[in-house]
Order: C-alpha cells, then sequence, then structure tokens
C-alpha cells in the first residue's frame, strides 16, 4: 500500500473521528502538511462545513489557501474563543504523544494552535513512529539576524545544524518571515527539557518539539488497519 493511500486512508478515518466527537457548529483547527491536505480535502467531499461545522482555522498560508479553494470559511485564531479539536500531521511522534513537527516549516502556528486546542488528533502513516525522536532533523524557527548565533549554540548541543533553502539556494522563509535551521543527529531522550532548553534562546521563535503539549491522541494507518492510540 502506498504512502499516499495511507494518508488517504487515515484522513477518512479522522473525518468519522471528527464528526462524532465534536460539537455541532464548531470550528475546528486545520494543521499543515500533505497528510492534512488529504483530510481538507476528505471534509470538503463530505461537505461538512456551513452545516455540521463553521469553519476553520488554519496552521499555515497554504493550508489556509486549500480551505479557501474549496468555499471553507478560515476564522483568524483572534476571533476564536475555544478550539474543541486541532488535527494536524507529525514528521515523528514516540509512544508518549511528542512528536517532531515542522517539516512542511509551519510550526509556530501550529504551537500556537495546539496550545489553544482542547484535543490535538495526530494523523499520520505509520512511518511516523519512533520509539525515540531525532532522526527527523528536528526544525527551529529563528529570527534570520540570529541565525548563525544559533546555530553555533546547536552545534555545542550536539546537533548538525543545517539552514533550510528553496531549490533557488535561498534561505526558506515561514508565513512569518522568519528562517529555519533543520538540526540532524540529534538523539532526543529528554524532549521536554530540550524544548525548554531550545525555547529559552533568544531569537528562537519556536522548537518543532511538541513535548510539553503533546498529541492527545494519533490515528496512525498501516498496511494493516487504522489504530487509534490515546495518551495520557
Ligand atoms: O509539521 C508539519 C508541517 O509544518 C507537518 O505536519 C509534518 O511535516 C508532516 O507532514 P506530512 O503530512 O506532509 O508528512
Amino acid at each position: 500500500m502506498s504512502q499516499d493511500t495511507l494518508k488517504l486512508l487515515v484522513s477518512q478515518a479522522a473525518a468519522d473521528y471528527v464528526l462524532a466527537h465534536t460539537p455541532a457548529g464548531a470550528v475546528i483547527g486545520i494543521g499543515t502538511g500533505s497528510t492534512v491536505n488529504y483530510f481538507i480535502d476528505v471534509l470538503a467531499e463530505r461537505k461538512v462545513f456551513g452545516s455540521r461545522f463553521s469553519g476553520a482555522v488554519s496552521s499555515s498560508n497554504a493550508s489556509t489557501s486549500r480551505l479557501q479553494m474549496h468555499g471553507i470559511e478560515v476564522f483568524e485564531l483572534n476571533q476564536i474563543e475555544t478550539l474543541p479539536v486541532y488535527i494536524d500531521g507529525a514528521d515523528e511522534i514516540n509512544p508518549h504523544g511528542q512528536m517532531i513537527k515542522g517539516g512542511g516549516g509551519a510550526l509556530t502556528r501550529e504551537k500556537i494552535i495546539a496550545m489553544v486546542a482542547k484535543t490535538f488528533i495526530c494523523i499520520a502513516d505509520v512511518s511516523k513512529r519512533v520509539d525515540t525522536l531525532g532522526h527527523f532533523a528536528l526544525p527551529v524557527e529563528v529570527m534570520p539576524i540570529a541565525r548563525s548565533a544559533l546555530s553555533r549554540k546547536l552545534l555545542a548541543l550536539g546537533g548538525m545544524p543545517v539552514l533550510r533553502t528553496t531549490s533557488n539556494s535561498t534561505p526558506y522563509l515561514t508565513d512569518n518571515g522568519n528562517q529555519i535551521i533543520d538540526v540532524q543527529h540529534l538523539n532526543i531522550t529528554d524532549p521536554l527539557t530540550l524544548e525548554a532548553e531550545i525555547n529559552s534562546w533568544p531569537g528562537v521563535v519556536t522548537v518543532g518539539l511538541f513535548a510539553k503539549r503533546p498529541a492527545n491522541l494519533c490515528l496512525l494507518a498501516s498496511a494493516a488497519g487504522i489504530e487509534t492510540i490515546q495518551y495520557a
């Protein structure tokens, strides 16, 4: 079974779950990435917006565009007081629901929406499940002025910092106008401490470790079917 098929299957399962567990009229949180793109398309196909849900908040310009292309209303997070659910993908997820995110560059808005949401549902294919985080390079969104200084600090931490670039070899810029350092070769045995440490450095906007605010639930697709994992 291809990875794309798994992404579609997990998105259909996530739509079933969200429809069964989310109050009518709610605004729901939508993340970013190729798995979430399938999820947006599934929700649009089922015509749940405007009827069952009032709209969405989105973690990136790309997801906002896709939602709007389907005619789905996208609210600013500042307009919303409560968010019952946030659905997003992950680059890695460990047995505690802690994740590396930001492969798609939307880590800061993802973390903000995850903070507001009551329930964070991670949707992923089985390739994202790991015992220890860090095989996937850890994204750190930084203010451009701090890039070199922060790269040295990340190197001292034992990682290999690489500035994310576009296909034109220019620095990749996030929706917030910042840059991303991808830190390779980390073996993250204490995600909570590492998240707090990197977040404490001036110039760091967000580290793509979701340890303090892990997922509440993960729907994981494999050839065997969809596994629903609930975290404590
Ligand atoms: O964190 C993210 C974007 O910033 C994505 O959720 C993560 O990169 C997974 O993406 P995909 O579903 O394409 O594998």
